[in-house]
C-alpha cells in the first residue's frame, strides 16, 4: 500500500442536515482515502445529494467534517482549488460555443488541460463551434463532463454524472475516467442508481438510507462477506434455516438467496455449496437486500 492510499481525504462524523423536519443527513459517519473509486448508493432521498453538498460547502450542517484537511464550512475557497464536481448544467450560457467554453475554463483554471478536455470530447458529437443552445440534454452534459474530467483536482465528486446520458457514452465515460483521470493521488465519489454500470470501477461501496450510511466496504471483501446461492428445489427450508438475509423466488422452483456470512450463522462456504450453485451477488442485489430495511 502506497502513503498516499493511507491519507484521510474525507473523514465526517456524525453529521446532521435538517430541512424544516426532515433529516437529510442523520448521524452520518464515513472516511474516504485517498486512491478510491467511492460509489455512493441509496435510494431516492437517502441524501446523497445533501452529503455531497455538505463534502463542498455548498450547505451548512452540523457534525465534523474534514475534507483534504479543510472544513467545508470555514475554507471553502481554499477547498475548491482542490476539488472539482459537476454543478448544475445550467451553468453553461446558452449561446457560448464549445470551443469559446474551452478556452474560458482554460483561462480561470490554472489545472486545466484543454487537450486532454478536447480529447474527451472526441467521438461526440461536440464540434468547436456548436453552441449550447443547439445541443441535446446530453450533449451539454458530455461537454460539462469533459470541461470537468480535463481539471487536475485531487478529489472529484460527481452526481449522477451520466443521468441523460445514452448507454454508449455512459460506458465510455466511466471507462476514460478510470484510465484517463483516475490515479492513486485522486479520489472520486460518485453517486448513481444505474449501479450495474459503475461497480467494476469502484474501489468501494457505500450504502446510504434515511440519512445514515449503513454499509461501508472495499468491493473485494464483499465476496468473502456476501454469497448468493441459486438453491437447489426441495433444499429452500434447509437453506432458509442458515438464515439468509434476501430471498427471491425464480421459475422451475428454484430460489436465490442472499447470506451475509457475518449474520448467517453456520453459512459457511462448503455449507453454501451443497445448497446449489454459489456466486458474489451484484452490486444491485445487494443493495436491494439492504434496503429493505428488515436488515443492516
Ligand atoms: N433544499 C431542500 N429543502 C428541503 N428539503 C430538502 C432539500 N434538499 C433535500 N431535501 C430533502 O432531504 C432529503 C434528502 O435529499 P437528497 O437530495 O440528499 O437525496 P438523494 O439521496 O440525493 O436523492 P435522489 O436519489 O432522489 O437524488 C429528501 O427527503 C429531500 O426531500
Amino acid at each position: 500500500m502506497s502513503a498516499a492510499m493511507d491519507r484521510s481525504v474525507i473523514t465526517a462524523r456524525g453529521l446532521r442536515k435538517v430541512y424544516k423536519n426532515k433529516a437529510a443527513l442523520n448521524g452520518t459517519d464515513f472516511e474516504i482515502r485517498a486512491g478510491r473509486i467511492v460509489g455512493l448508493i441509496g435510494p431516492n432521498g437517502a441524501g446523497k445529494t445533501t452529503a455531497l453538498k455538505a463534502i463542498l460547502g455548498l450547505v451548512p450542517f452540523d457534525g465534523e467534517l474534514k475534507v483534504l484537511g479543510k472544513d467545508p464550512r470555514t475554507q471553502r475557497d481554499e477547498l475548491m482549488n482542490e476539488v472539482c464536481f459537476i454543478a448544475d448544467v445550467a451553468v453553461l450560457p446558452r449561446w457560448i460555443k464549445v470551443k469559446d467554453a474551452i478556452e474560458f475554463v482554460a483561462g480561470v483554471h490554472p489545472r486545466f488541460d484543454a487537450a486532454k478536455c478536447r480529447r474527451f470530447l472526441h467521438g461526440t458529437q461536440l464540434t468547436d463551434n456548436l453552441r449550447v443552445r443547439e445541443m441535446s440534454k446530453g450533449m451539454i452534459v458530455q461537454l460539462h463532463l469533459a470541461l470537468v474530467m480535463a481539471i487536475d483536482a485531487k478529489l472529484l465528486v460527481l452526481d449522477e454524472p451520466t443521468l441523460g446520458l445514452d448507454i454508449l457514452y455512459r460506458k465510455q465515460f466511466y471507462q476514460r475516467l478510470l484510465e484517463d483521470y483516475f490515479d492513486e493521488d485522486k479520489t472520486i465519489i460518485v453517486t448513481t442508481h444505474q449501479v450495474e454500470e459503475i461497480e467494476h470501477i469502484l474501489t468501494d461501496v457505500m450504502f446510504i438510507r434515511d440519512g445514515k450510511v449503513v454499509l461501508d466496504a472495499p468491493m473485494d471483501t464483499l465476496a468473502v462477506r456476501y454469497t448468493e446461492v441459486l438453491v437447489d428445489a426441495g433444499k429452500q427450508d434447509e437453506a432458509r434455516a442458515l438464515n439468509p438475509i434476501d430471498e427471491r423466488a425464480l421459475p422451475f422452483g428454484k430460489t436465490v438467496m442472499l447470506f451475509d456470512s457475518t449474520l448467517s450463522a453456520g453459512a459457511d462456504p462448503a455449507r453454501l455449496d451443497a445448497l446449489g450453485e454459489t456466486r458474489t451477488p451484484g452490486l444491485a442485489d445487494l443493495f436491494v437486500a439492504t434496503m429493505k430495511g428488515t436488515y443492516a
